[in-house]
C-alpha cells in the first residue's frame, strides 16, 4: 500500500528573474525533491518539508473538511517567495504522506517513522498539515529522539479533548499527556492564543489539571512584550521544543481559510514576533502548521500567511 507519494512537479514552478542571476531566486529554483529511501546524514541541519494530507481527524471532530489539500497548496504559496543562498538553509521536498480508506492511526504510523528518521539525519522538519490530527504524530516523533520536550501549541484552541472513540483534531494534546503519563514522560505544554469562547468550561478545567501553561489572545494584544519574556521563560526548561502552529489562531478576517475561523484573533505581526522569539531560542526541532482548508480560503490569503511564517525557519 502505497501512502508516500513524491510531490507533483508541477507545484515547484513560478516566476523566472533570470536577468538578476543568483538575487532573483525564488523557492521552487532553490527546492530540491527527495526521497526517504536516499536519505543521508547532514552535516549542517537543512530543512526537510513533509506534508501530511489529513483532514479525518477534523471529519471526527465535527469540523468542516479540506485540510487533506492544504500540503500541496502552502507549497504553491512558498514557490514564489524570494530565496536567499547566503541567507537560507538548504530545503528539501519528502512529499506527502497520504491517507489510504481514511485510516489515519496507520498513516500516523508512518509519520512517525518518517520524522525519527529525518531528526535521527540532522533534518528540521517543517510538516505540512493536515488537520491538528498532524500534531500527535510529529510529537510521537520527537520522542523516539528527544527526553525532555517542551510543547507550544499557538491555537485559539487547546486541543484537549478526550478521545471518545479515536483519535480526532480536537484530541493530540491530550493523546501526548497520555503518552507521558504512560511512559514516564514529564508533560510540559504552553498554549498561545486561547480563545475564552472557543473553549469550554471543560476543556479550560482539563487544561489547569494538566498544569497547562495558557496565555489567552487578549493577553497578547495587551502586553506582546510580556508574551515574548513568558515563551523565554518556558523554553529554558528543555533540550528540544516542539512547536505547532494552527492557523486559527489568527483573526478570520486575516486567516478565513480555517474549520473554525475566530474573531478577535491574531494579526499576522503578532504571530510573527512569538515565532521569532521561540525560534531565536535556537531549541525548536520540528515545526508543523495545520487546519489550513484551501476550499474556504480567500485569495490564498491564509496559504500565503502560512508560507511567510514558514520563510522564518528557513533563515540562518
Ligand atoms: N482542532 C480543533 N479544535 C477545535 C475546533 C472547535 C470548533 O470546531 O469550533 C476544538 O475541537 O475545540
Ligand atoms: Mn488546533
Ligand atoms: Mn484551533
Amino acid at each position: 500500500m502505497i501512502m508516500l507519494e513524491f510531490t507533483d512537479k508541477t507545484i515547484w514552478t513560478g516566476r523566472l528573474d533570470d536577468e538578476d542571476g543568483t538575487l532573483g531566486l525564488r523557492w521552487h529554483q532553490a527546492i530540491q525533491t527527495k526521497n526517504f529511501s536516499e536519505i543521508a546524514f547532514n552535516s549542517e541541519e537543512n530543512i526537510a518539508l513533509l506534508g501530511f494530507c489529513s483532514d479525518e481527524g477534523v471529519r471526527r471532530n465535527k469540523g468542516r473538511i479540506g485540510a487533506r489539500n492544504a500540503p500541496d497548496q502552502i507549497r504553491k504559496s512558498l514557490a514564489n517567495l524570494p530565496f536567499n543562498k547566503e541567507n537560507q538553509k538548504q530545503i528539501f521536498d519528502f512529499g506527502n504522506i497520504l491517507l489510504v480508506n481514511e485510516n489515519l492511526e496507520s498513516a500516523r504510523e508512518e509519520q512517525i517513522e518518517c520524522v525519527s528518521t529525518l531528526l535521527r539525519n540532522n533534518f528540521f522538519p517543517i510538516i505540512l498539515g493536515g488537520g491538528h490530527e498532524t500534531a500527535l504524530g510529529d510529537y510521537l516523533g520527537m520522542t523516539s529522539q528527544f527526553k525532555k520536550i517542551g510543547i507550544i501549541n499557538i491555537d485559539a484552541h487547546f486541543d484537549l479533548r478526550i478521545p471518545v472513540e479515536n483519535s480526532t483534531s480536537g484530541t493530540p494534546f491530550f493523546e501526548m499527556a497520555q503518552f507521558c503519563q504512560n511512559n514516564d514522560r514529564e508533560f510540559h505544554y504552553l498554549c498561545i492564543g486561547i480563545q475564552s469562547n472557543g473553549n469550554t468550561q471543560a476543556l479550560f478545567q482539563r487544561a489547569e489539571e494538566l498544569e497547562v501553561k495558557t496565555i489567552l489572545v487578549d493577553e497578547v494584544h495587551v502586553d506582546l512584550n510580556f508574551v515574548l519574556r513568558q515563551i523565554e521563560d518556558f523554553a529554558v526548561h528543555f533540550d528540544a521544543l516542539y512547536l505547532s502552529l494552527d492557523l486559527d489562531v489568527l483573526d478570520g478576517a486575516f486567516a478565513p481559510g480555517v474549520s473554525a475561523p475566530s474573531v478577535n484573533g491574531l494579526t499576522p505581526f503578532q504571530v510573527k514576533s512569538i515565532l521569532q522569539k521561540i525560534i531565536e531560542t535556537k531549541k525548536v526541532k520540528l515545526f508543523d502548521v495545520v487546519e489550513l482548508n484551501p476550499e474556504l480560503d480567500q485569495d490564498n490569503h491564509t496559504a500565503k500567511l502560512a508560507a511567510h511564517f514558514i520563510q522564518e525557519f528557513t533563515l540562518r
